[in-house]
């Protein structure tokens, strides 16, 4: 690779590469070159660079794939937390409150909040973003989102299936997601989602979106069984989804359901077929008092599951993976390396974006190997496990995004 600046990053104390092997390489460096990782091994026997860094014996991980969020909104909704500390529970109801906010606001104003939630959580590690629409609900406002969102973030899902509006019939509002609006986002969306739960989308009508935005050849994800046990998973597996979100109430035929659509994965190989991710959120079950998706059921039973922080105003107002991370190993049993791999190389796998091509530059995300994209996250720790032990507190020390060093 000549004609590019190599930086090598040495005397890294521990380097948690979620590679297909799983490495965790102990007093290990790495170089950069241009956009791509050019080799990796121990520390004493790295090649010489244009430009050093000290790593100090600090942890190296691959940056955060954060592969659920929707930071496409404008609004406040500290009122309807508060009365769900009070003892209120969450229902679908609140997106409406949102959509009002972020219809009234300007292009510029939308474009001004989700480059500050970008900026916000690259500067906690994240490198790989994917937000949805969700609170437009009409097809000039769902179009917006989707083009401002595709100007801000790595990866845009068409959520016009968030919620049917108030006064609209939801026959013919799934109607105008299948169609008017589907047509208008296409331009700036890969994928499709629907929010398949009591108060949102029957199986039915999310029937009908999953079927129509395939389609339209957008790949699909599944708001699912976040609130109660519901079609959301079988659905989700039955069109071969890349992802079901949330999972908080699963039956034994639900989990059954994603392990086996994982059975033509070889694992080891990262090579197969790629069946559904199960995306859990933590923070999200944290904040709507939920129970927390039993992510540690479903890895072993098989499924390949990923962590993502759910940034949104009514759900989970957080982009911290850290945090989700931590509540992860706390809270939900996972190990250290279970939980940091859910948040790197799980996202990247529920965004089919976990394998690449060192040739043409879609280079895969969410781990450490020579020809992945150059995505770091360096801790303020000497290693991944100060991520659970220190709850709460900031230990990103810097972050490279394709190469560029961005914290
Ligand atoms: N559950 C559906 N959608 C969002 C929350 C939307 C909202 O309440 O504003 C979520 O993923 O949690
Ligand atoms: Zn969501």
């Amino acid at each position: 690779m000549t004609g590019h600046t190599s930086t090598l990053i040495g005397n890294i104390g521990e380097l948690m590469t979620q590679d297909l092997e799983h490495r965790v390489l102990k007093d290990a460096a790495l170089v950069l070159e241009g956009e791509r990782i050019s080799w990796i091994g121990p520390s004493a026997e790295a090649p010489a660079a244009d430009t050093f860094v000290d790593a100090a014996g600090q942890a190296v991980l691959p940056g955060w794939v954060d592969s659920h969020s929707h930071l496409i909104f404008a609004g406040d909704r500290t009122a309807e937390f508060e009365a769900r500390m009070a003892g209120q529970s969450y229902s679908a109801g609140g997106i409406a409150v949102t959509t009002g906010a972020t219809r009234a606001a300007s292009d510029d104003e939308l474009t001004r909040l989700v480059d500050g939630r970008v900026a916000e959580a690259v500067s906690q590690g994240t490198t790989y973003l994917e937000s949805k629409t969700g609170y437009g609900l009409d097809v000039e406002n769902e179009a917006r989102s989707a083009r401002i969102a595709a100007a801000a973030v790595d990866e845009v899902t068409y959520l016009g299936a968030h919620l049917v509006p108030a006064g609209v019939d939801a026959e013919e509002y799934t109607d105008l997601v299948c169609g008017p609006m589907l047509d208008a986002v296409r331009p700036y969306v890969s994928w499709a989602d629907v929010f398949c739960e009591r108060g949102a989308f029957t199986e039915e009508q999310s029937r009908r979106v999953l079927q129509a935005c395939r389609e339209a050849g957008l790949g699909l994800r599944v708001h699912g069984n976040q609130l109660g046990e519901g079609p959301g998973v079988q659905l989700a597996v039955e069109f071969g989804a890349a992802s079901v979100d949330h999972v908080n109430y699963l039956s034994d035929a639900d989990i059954q359901a994603l392990a086996g659509s994982w059975t033509g994965w070889d694992a080891e190989a990262g090579t197969g077929s790629r069946g559904t991710v199960a995306t859990c959120l933590p923070a999200c079950d944290l904040s709507t008092r939920q129970p927390l998706a039993p992510g540690r059921a479903l890895i072993d039973a098989g499924v390949q599951i990923a962590l993502a922080a759910n940034c949104n105003p009514g759900t989970s107002y957080t982009s911290s993976m850290a945090f989700c991370v931590t509540t992860a190993v706390l809270q939900m049993h996972l190990s250290v390396h279970e939980a940091v791999r859910a948040a790197t190389y799980g996202g990247a796998l529920a965004l089919g974006r976990e394998s690449g091509n060192d040739v043409d530059g879609e280079r895969a995300v969410g781990s450490l190997a020579v020809g992945h994209r150059a995505d770091l996250h360096l801790l303020k720790a000497p290693s991944a496990t100060h991520l659970a032990y220190r709850p709460g507190i900031p230990l990103t020390q810097a972050v490279w995004r394709a190469g560029q060093k961005v914290v």
